[in-house]
């Protein structure tokens, strides 16, 4: 594993509602090597996309800003850096494989056309048809059958897994420090899926990429992540090398999650079944947000939040924010 490509730290981002400014990025901080990958787990809502989106800065507008953190790439923070720098950063140092890949590609140009159109962010003014063999390469790269003649085709005449190796071709086209994957695999089959995570380790292996990888599904983690953060409300609730969590899981939350990890060639919907509700949005929040789903709340767990600590397993890489650490439950 190489230095740290991509530093998060303190980062909190809000969304400017109605009812008041709501934080949906909290306090949020972990950083990601070259040829590392880094989970990021939570249930619907816990803000794993507003994450990745601050990092990108595409977040919803109006309504969304990064109020205060970091996010260094390479030591250069980007946070307030101008619209103009920011752009050139996505694609080239950082891509992004969104989760649907039925929406990822625009339906009226060809494969081709939108893969050059990749490959232009790093090679600007090059006339697109001295780009088609290296698109023809980088849809090999990605097992795409028949690259020569598909370069042609719509995305329409393409099958599901198909099209999500082209958006796989397309964040790798600018050669990105960074890849963002956020759920790529929710709107595929589960051999399709299987296939496209390895394919994400070959690019990974082949590139030194660092990944983070957004999913539910804590088998996949198991299967394809070094470290991971589990997120609740906004929060990150623990942290650490997928063996020190898996091992020693030091939040209730994880403990949970844990207790009902699938097996990676079992399709699931939802992942567990926690009883209760995640918490809603609020703009003044209490102690612990999991307090109220937590079998182990005590009275400070509801009026005092938690720090980010040294969980159980003594690795100081491994923190969890919980009252209850190290006492017996
Ligand atoms: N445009 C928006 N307007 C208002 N609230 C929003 C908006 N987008 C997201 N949120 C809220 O922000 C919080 C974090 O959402 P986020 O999409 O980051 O969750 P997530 O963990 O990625 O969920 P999922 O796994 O379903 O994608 C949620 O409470 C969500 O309802």
């Amino acid at each position: 594993m190489g230095a740290s490509v991509l530093q998060v730290k303190n980062l909190r981002t809000v969304l400017d509602l109605a009812t008041g400014s709501v934080p949906v990025v909290d306090d949020v901080s972990f950083d990601v090597g070259a040829g590392e990958t880094l989970g990021i787990v939570g249930e619907s809502g816990s803000g794993k996309s507003m994450t990745a989106l601050s990092i990108m800065q595409v977040l919803p507008q109006p309504i969304g800003r990064i109020e205060s953190g970091e996010i260094l790439l390479d030591q250069t923070d980007l946070v307030g850096l101008p619209e103009e720098e920011i752009a050139k950063v996505r694609g080239r140092d950082i891509g992004m494989i969104l989760q649907d890949p039925h929406t990822s590609l625009n339906p009226v140009f060809t494969i081709g056309n939108q893969v050059i159109e990749a490959l232009q962010i790093n090679n600007p003014g090059t006339p697109r048809k001295s780009l088609l063999g290296r698109v023809v390469d980088l849809l090999r790269q990605v097992n795409v059958a028949d690259a020569e003649r598909r370069v042609h085709a719509y995305p329409h005449q393409m099958s599901g897994g198909m099209k999500q190796r082209v958006v796989g071709a397309i964040a790798i086209a600018g050669a990105p420090k960074v890849i963002i994957a956020d759920e790529p695999t929710t709107a595929l089959d589960v051999t399709i899926q299987l296939q496209y995570l390895e394919l994400l380790r070959d690019i990974q292996e082949e590139t030194g990429t660092a990944i983070i990888f957004i999913t539910h599904d804590l088998g996949i983690v198991a299967k394809l992540c070094h470290k991971l953060v589990v997120m609740y409300g906004g929060k990150i609730v623990e942290s650490g090398t997928v063996a020190d969590v898996f091992r020693a899981p030091s939040h209730p939350y994880t403990e949970a999650l844990l207790k009902s990890v699938p097996s990676v060639d079992q399709k699931v919907d939802r992942l567990y079944a926690i009883d209760g509700q995640p918490p809603a949005l609020s703009v003044d929040r209490k102690g612990c947000s999991f307090a109220p789903r937590c079998p182990y709340v005590r009275d400070i767990c509801t009026h005092q939040v938690p720090q980010h600590d040294a969980g159980l397993s003594g690795a100081d890489t491994h923190l969890a924010a919980c009252w209850n650490m190290g006492r017996d439950r």
